[in-house]
């Protein structure tokens, strides 16, 4: 619902790795509004979700938000293209901290900490849905097992 292009309701959020850090942009419009003229908080921390989500692909490890923090510190404009990036601070077993940001230009409107948890690929396949044939093997090169 983030970044997903198979999803139309998708918040047009595109990322992309550089080194062990996440890079991305995001546009928001009217369907994200809060206040008139203002994206709505809801939508902001939803990117952030999946922004420090997208940090487990360079990390190789499968893992699930358990808490998270979004600190808003100025507010977001629609219609203006804002930048995302997001990196691993520590892995402590199978806690992986993750910080990132949302800035407008040099503004950080929002940034975000979480707990994700290494878990195993197998955690999804108790929704009875099959996983994605690319999944097979991701967190193979993760060296603390779940
Ligand atoms: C998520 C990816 C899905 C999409 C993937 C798409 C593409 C694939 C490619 C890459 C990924 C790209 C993008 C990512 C996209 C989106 C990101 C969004 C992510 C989500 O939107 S994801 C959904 C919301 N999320 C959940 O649905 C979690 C529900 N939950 C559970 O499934 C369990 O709760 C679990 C597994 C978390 C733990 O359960 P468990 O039994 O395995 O382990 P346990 O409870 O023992 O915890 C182990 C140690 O973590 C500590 N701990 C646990 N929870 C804590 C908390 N809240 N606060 C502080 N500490 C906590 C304990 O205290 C213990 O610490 P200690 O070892 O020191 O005692």
């Amino acid at each position: 619902m983030v970044c997903g292009t198979a999803n139309s309701a998708n918040l047009g959020v595109t990322v992309h790795v550089e080194d062990d850090r996440v890079l991305g942009t995001v546009l928001l419009d009217t369907r994200h509004a809060g206040a008139p003229g203002f994206a709505h908080g809801g939508a902001l921390a939803a990117i952030m979700d999946d922004l420090l989500g997208q940090v487990l692909i360079p990390l190789d490890r499968p893992g699930v938000t358990a808490t998270m923090t979004v600190d808003f510190h100025a507010p977001a404009l629609l219609g203006r293209t804002m930048d995302l990036e997001a990196w691993c601070e520590r892995v402590d077993g199978r806690k992986l901290h993750m910080r990132g940001e949302i800035r407008d230009g040099e503004t950080v409107v929002a940034s975000g900490s979480a707990l994700f948890i290494h878990v195993d690929v197998s955690h999804w396949e108790t929704s009875g849905h099959a996983l994605p044939p690319h999944w097979a093997g991701w967190g193979a090169t993760a060296d603390s097992k779940p």
